[in-house]
């Protein structure tokens, strides 16, 4: 990747703009993934410039824990808070209703009790992830119990879903969460209805959580850029 590839670019850009909207004395939670990883290094050049303190991280993975120690953010966890008041977090597809899938990192169950619990979720992307209905550029993340992968790949295919087991990249055999489960990514021919299929497909016994956040984001900044230029647009 370039210095001056247009997605890194994108990604820098939103990771800034969302850094930006943290107040001093707020408790935030910490997403997963190359573009929150760009707001988590902001975050923490702030504290460290003096702009803004006193800010709390919640992290959504072992992967935003490892960054905010290096950024010297302190966390904090769900048992000694009731609520957040923003949440940074990126996403595989957002479609203009502000609904997502995540999940490409493996981390969408946390993502979604952290991201839910947020008096204000913001949503960092680049132009890429625009879709206009979800499902249309990737498969959607279920992550499931070991001793049930079987009989819930065989249910999603009853659905009409196409599912795989996602394997690992310089390891052999299945990825594992953060949680010690894995994870199946279904090729769905059309989500036309996703509150509903989200609803069904966490109702599958074995089923801990899937990709689909639906009513879930308040903001969504998208990273753009031209002649190398990179802005941000929010809705
Ligand atoms: O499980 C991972 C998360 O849902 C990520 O937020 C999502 O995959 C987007 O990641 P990235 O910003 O690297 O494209």
């Amino acid at each position: 990747m370039s210095a001056t590839d247009p997605v890194k670019l994108m990604k820098q850009e939103v990771g800034r703009a969302a850094a930006a909207k943290v107040k001093s004395g707020t408790i935030v939670g910490l997403g997963t993934g190359s573009t929150t990883a760009y707001a988590i290094e902001f975050i923490g050049d702030r504290l460290k410039a003096g702009e803004i303190d006193n800010i709390v991280g919640v992290p959504t993975s072992f992967q935003a824990e490892v960054l905010a120690a290096k950024y010297n953010i302190p966390l904090t966890t769900l048992d000694a808070i009731d609520r957040m008041d923003l949440a940074i977090d990126g996403a595989d597809e957002v479609d203009p209703n502000k609904n997502l899938i995540k999940g490409g990192g493996a981390a969408h169950t946390r993502e979604k009790i952290v991201d839910s619990l947020a008096d204000c979720f913001i949503v960092v992307v680049d132009s890429g992830k625009l879709v206009d209905r979800l499902g249309s550029t990737f498969l959607l993340p279920v992550e499931v119990i070991p001793m049930a992968v079987t009989p819930v790949m065989k249910a999603i295919a009853k659905l009409g879903g196409q599912p795989q087991l996602r394997m690992g990249v310089k390891k052999a055999g299945p990825v594992i969460t953060d949680q010690g489960n894995m994870v199946i990514d279904v090729k769905f021919d059309q989500i036309d209805n996703p509150a509903e299929l989200e609803a069904t497909l966490n109702n599958i016994p074995g089923v801990l959580e899937n990709g689909l956040f639906v009513g879930v984001a308040d903001i969504i900044l998208v990273g753009e850029v031209k002649d190398n230029q990179p802005s941000v647009r929010e809705f």
